[in-house]
């Protein structure tokens, strides 16, 4: 057997490669970030090559690094940003636009236009959705409408449409598979999760033709081998979402576990079990993973815009140059002296669900400074990830009690006890923060016996640090209060008359 295991970890922001031993400890990790586009207000784009060509170049700098090969890895476990949409030609392999990012806007009004039809209600029965511009159903008929000439070439059979996992399978394999797996699809608003099957009704309703979509697959299995890229002949074993494969590296492997991951946007999963429980507040249902014949659900609530509050700060106002001198700059006041930030700048998802919801900063007087704002910025994920979280609680009857924290942000412990303070719950960070690279590593090692069972991982699941709340209730509730305002503020400023 070979003695590791490599992940993709393919985010938003950066591509990162992680290569794992049978400990779950990492041991060698590199990692690029790759240009965003922001051609219109509302629009967020990948260039499809930047996104490969930065994932392969880290995967063989994390090789190089512990001056191992091919053969040394048993299996590759893939994650990736979510929903991201990209269509290419089957014979060429070339994209015929930008990968339309998650964060992208601009189907807004058509989701809107399907909602005032009624379809809101199928949508959520079938695909544990909702219709937001979020997911990527709308993007690819978007795709399909506005490039010149892809309908008649999607209609003949020509296009291939993936979410950025089906891309980097079919770089692997020089274009020999054509897959998605459960997780992903389940974010696609044309999945029914139920059936686990593309459903007629979606794809009718959206128009994308069923010969674009890749097959859906397990989240652990010997998918293929790779042909490209970093080395030919490893078995490709693994592939989930990384909100997904966040929860599974998290080991949150038993009904009422929760995860919260704190990356560019922030993402709740509650693990509800092999029950969907279908939101009344305005979550979402989603597929954990399925894992041979059994299939795990879990709630989620999607926040946009978590960590890049702070990259907002670092590079759009300029008062940070590294985003960890957010703590520093924050931890130099004593609270946000009144100063609330509202961080919808791509509108706001759970559980408001608002596409017009715009960035506001409220509380503002003489004696704001820039340490009020990056408090306030700190807080502001702390604040969504509570409103998330009570919309959980309400959901369904299990007790929340302790929350798992990963991503960029949670090794920033002013926002993770403020997080906890405002929850009023413990929060519990791991010793290995590359969760979602872990859970795509630890996917691909069940597959090919790499570990025998989940007892195995559960094992390998390290405390570094338990924050507790110490907030009175009565503060808690007060700042909640404020914060509720401040979100009323932001709501439907874009709203198009
Ligand atoms: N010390 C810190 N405090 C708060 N946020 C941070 C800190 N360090 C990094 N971040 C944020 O974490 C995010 C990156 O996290 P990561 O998990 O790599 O994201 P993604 O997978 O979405 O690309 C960035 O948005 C960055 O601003
Ligand atoms: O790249 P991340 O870690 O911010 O995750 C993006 C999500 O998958 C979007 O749904």
């Amino acid at each position: 057997m070979s003695q590791y295991i490599l992940a993709f970890d393919q985010g938003t922001t950066s591509s990162r490669a992680i290569v794992f031993n049978h400990s779950g400890e990492m041991v060698s990790v590199a990692q690029k970030e790759f240009p965003q586009r922001f051609p219109q207000p509302g629009w967020v784009e990948h260039d499809a090559q930047d996104i490969w060509s930065s994932q392969i170049g880290v995967a063989s700098e994390a090789l190089a690094r512990l001056g191992i090969g091919a053969s040394d890895i048993a299996a590759i476990g893939i994650t990736n940003q979510r929903e991201t949409t990209l269509v290419w030609d089957r014979a060429t392999s070339q994209p015929i636009y930008p990968a339309i990012v998650w964060q992208d806007r601009r189907t807004a009004q058509y989701c809107d236009e399907l909602t005032a039809a009624g379809h809101d209600l199928t949508v959520r029965q079938k695909t544990g959705l909702l219709l937001d511009a979020y997911f990527s159903g709308t993007k690819l008929k978007w795709l399909l409408d506005q490039v010149p000439g892809a309908r008649e070439k999607a209609d003949r059979g020509e296009l291939a449409f993936g979410t950025i996992d089906s891309w980097l399978v079919w770089k692997l394999t020089n274009g020999r598979l054509h897959i998605t797996d459960v997780t992903n699809a389940s974010r696609t608003l044309l999945f029914n999760i139920h059936t686990q099957d593309w459903d007629d009704e979606m794809l009718s309703l959206l128009a994308i033709p069923r010969s674009l979509l890749p097959e859906v697959r397990g989240s652990s299995e010997v998918y293929g081998y790779t042909s490209d890229g970093v080395g030919a002949g490893i078995a490709i074993a693994g592939i989930a979402g990384d909100q997904q494969a966040a929860t599974f590296g998290q080991a949150c492997l038993e009904r009422g576990m929760a995860k919260n991951t704190y990356g560019t946007g922030c993402f709740t999963l509650l693990n509800t079990g092999s029950q969907p429980i279908v939101s009344q507040n305005r979550l979402l249902t989603t597929i954990a993973w399925r894992i041979q014949d059994r299939t795990d659900y879990a709630l989620e609530g999607s926040v946009f815009v978590g960590g890049a509050v702070v990259q907002w700060l670092r590079d759009g106002l300029g008062i940070l140059k590294t985003s960890a001198e957010v703590e520093p700059l924050a931890r130099s006041v004593p609270d946000n002296g009144g100063v609330y930030l509202v961080p919808a700048f791509v509108g706001l998802g759970a559980p408001h669900w608002d596409s017009y919801a715009r960035g506001t900063i409220v509380g503002l007087t003489r004696g704001s400074t820039s340490a009020h704002i990056a408090r306030a910025a700190l807080e502001s994920i702390a604040y969504q990830c509570a409103d998330v979280l009570d919309a959980m609680r309400e959901d369904s009857d299990l007790p929340l009690s302790e929350l798992r924290v990963d991503g960029g942000a949670a090794c920033n412990d002013l926002l993770m006890q403020f997080q906890a303070d405002i929850l009023g719950v413990s929060v519990i960070r791991p010793q290995v923060a590359e969760t979602t690279a872990l859970g795509a590593a630890y996917l691909a090692g069940l597959a090919v016996g790499y570990w025998q069972n989940a007892a195995e991982l559960v094992q390998n699941w390290q405390l570094d640090r338990r924050f507790e709340p110490t907030m009175s209730t009565e503060r808690r509730n007060h700042l909640r209060e404020t914060w509720r305002r401040a979100v009323d503020r932001a709501k439907r400023w874009e709203e198009p008359f």
